[in-house]
């Protein structure tokens, strides 16, 4: 397989629907709390971690740059829950996923597709979705993480036999 060069798109709800939820004030239910003090951007995201007994929890994870052209060469899901992402500071970040396939085997690395975040906008992968993990533009950036803890296996990787595609961001 060469390595492509994927293509960059703007992370939108729609665009994401098929592999989880963009976590983002836009189009959000708005609720006036606290006196009128606070506004409640109200169920963003739902966290999907029960299975096999698990518990949600919540981390902070510190990204830092890889390499330029960022190489995709694996991917990983959680078939036992959802994990969301949501940055800390206000800088681009991406987001690459595949789509599953129906028999459950490996995901196809043409097929991956590659996403461009704002600082506003998390998301949270549904569980099982095929992901790479945290791709940041920036030398370093804090994500807050909300995913599940338990028993049970709940990483599964995949690794391309090369380089399956490049990001030249
Ligand atoms: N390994 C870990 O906790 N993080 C990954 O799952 C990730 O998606 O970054
Ligand atoms: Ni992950």
């Amino acid at each position: 397989m060469d390595s492509q060069k994927l293509y960059v798109q703007t992370l939108t709800k729609g665009a994401f629907a098929p592999y989880g939820t963009v976590i983002e004030t836009d189009g959000a239910q708005q609720i006036s709390i606290n006196q009128g003090t606070t506004t409640r951007f109200d169920a963003l995201a739902k966290i999907d971690v029960a299975y096999e007994g698990g518990i949600p929890i919540i981390s902070l994870f510190r990204g830092t740059r890889r390499p330029r052209p960022i190489e995709i060469s694996m991917l990983e899901r959680h078939p036992l829950g959802s994990q969301a992402f949501m940055p800390l500071s206000n800088h681009d970040w991406l987001v690459v996923v595949a789509p599953s396939n129906a028999d459950d085997s490996a995901p196809d690395f043409d097929q991956l597709v590659c996403f461009r975040a704002t600082g506003s906008q998390g998301v949270s992968y549904d569980r099982g979705i095929w992901h790479h993990p945290l791709l940041i533009l920036e030398e370093s950036q804090d994500f807050l993480v909300m995913d599940r803890s338990g028993h049970g296996h709940n990483l599964d990787e995949v690794w391309a036999e090369n380089t399956a595609a490049q990001i030249d961001l």
